[in-house]
């Protein structure tokens, strides 16, 4: 029987997942689950293992032991190109622009068949006004932010069920920070799911719907963010976050 999707099932659930990099086991028996619809978001301090824990997603890395399901189906085993193919875009850390080609050419790789759909275009260039600005502009004489966007662009060219996005607002100033914010939350709006690694608690604070913490390559606690943003003693013990704090 072939496996039909469940949606009142999450759309991703990952079971005591480890991953080993050459000779290190970082993550160590990860289990996570993000609903449908939402942004999930994953905290955790530096080397806890959560950009380990997106490209094990993605199949970058291979799971050594574990499971792995999207949308209805077992994707432990599978490669990068089918994964992507299900539904699943990566937003990495580095971005991945390519700075020799513009703004347009680097969306354009995207595209299935090359081809722009001009409604999305539209609604991509109204969450990111920049991106119209520079069209013709090559990747690597863009700033920081204007570069995130186009990474962001180039993973939603094309409708995603689920975006994961590794720590978009590292280094950014305020103004494109809120420009990211709102367009998470039309992204949201729009049915996409999303699972953000971000260190920025006050950035995802009122994004979030789900939250999940990762410490040594395991997750420590997940549950509300609405609950973590209300708990000051949860935030200290998990986050080491301490009252007042904005970061
Ligand atoms: N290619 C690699 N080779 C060896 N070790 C790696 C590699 N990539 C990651 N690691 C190690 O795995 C652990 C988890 O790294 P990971 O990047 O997943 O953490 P993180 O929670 O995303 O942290 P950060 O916020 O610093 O990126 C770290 O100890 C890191 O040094």
């Amino acid at each position: 029987m072939p496996e039909a999707p469940d949606n009142n099932a999450p759309l991703l659930t990952l079971q005591g997942v480890h991953t080993h990099i050459g000779e290190y086991h970082i993550l160590q028996g990860v289990d996570l689950v993000v609903p449908r619809a939402g942004l999930t978001v994953l905290l955790g301090r530096n080397g806890a293992g959560k950009s380990t824990t997106l490209r094990t997603i993605m199949g970058l890395w291979h799971a050594s032991a574990g499971a792995l399901r999207f949308d209805g189906h077992d994707i432990t085993k599978e490669q990068t190109p089918d994964i992507s193919r299900r539904g699943i875009a990566f937003v990495p850390e580095d971005m991945g622009i390519f700075s020799g080609l513009t703004v347009q050419e680097n969306l354009r790789l995207a595209a299935i068949g090359g081809r722009f759909d001009d409604k999305r275009l539209d609604w991509i260039f109204g969450l990111f006004p920049a991106l119209k600005r520079f069209w013709l502009r090559p990747g690597g004489t863009l700033s920081g932010g204007q570069k995130q966007m186009v990474a962001i662009a180039r993973a939603i060219i094309e409708p995603r069920k689920l975006l994961l996005i590794d720590e978009p607002t590292k280094g950014l100033a305020p103004a494109i920070v809120d420009n990211l914010s709102q367009a998470f939350l039309e992204l949201k709006a729009h049915d996409t799911t999303i699972l953000l690694v971000e260190q920025n608690f006050h950035f995802v604070r009122a994004l979030g719907d789900h939250v999940a913490v990762m410490d040594d390559g395991r997750i420590v606690h997940a549950g509300s963010m609405q609950a973590l943003s209300n708990d000051e003693a949860m935030q200290a013990r998990l986050l080491g976050l301490h009252a007042g704090a904005v970061h």
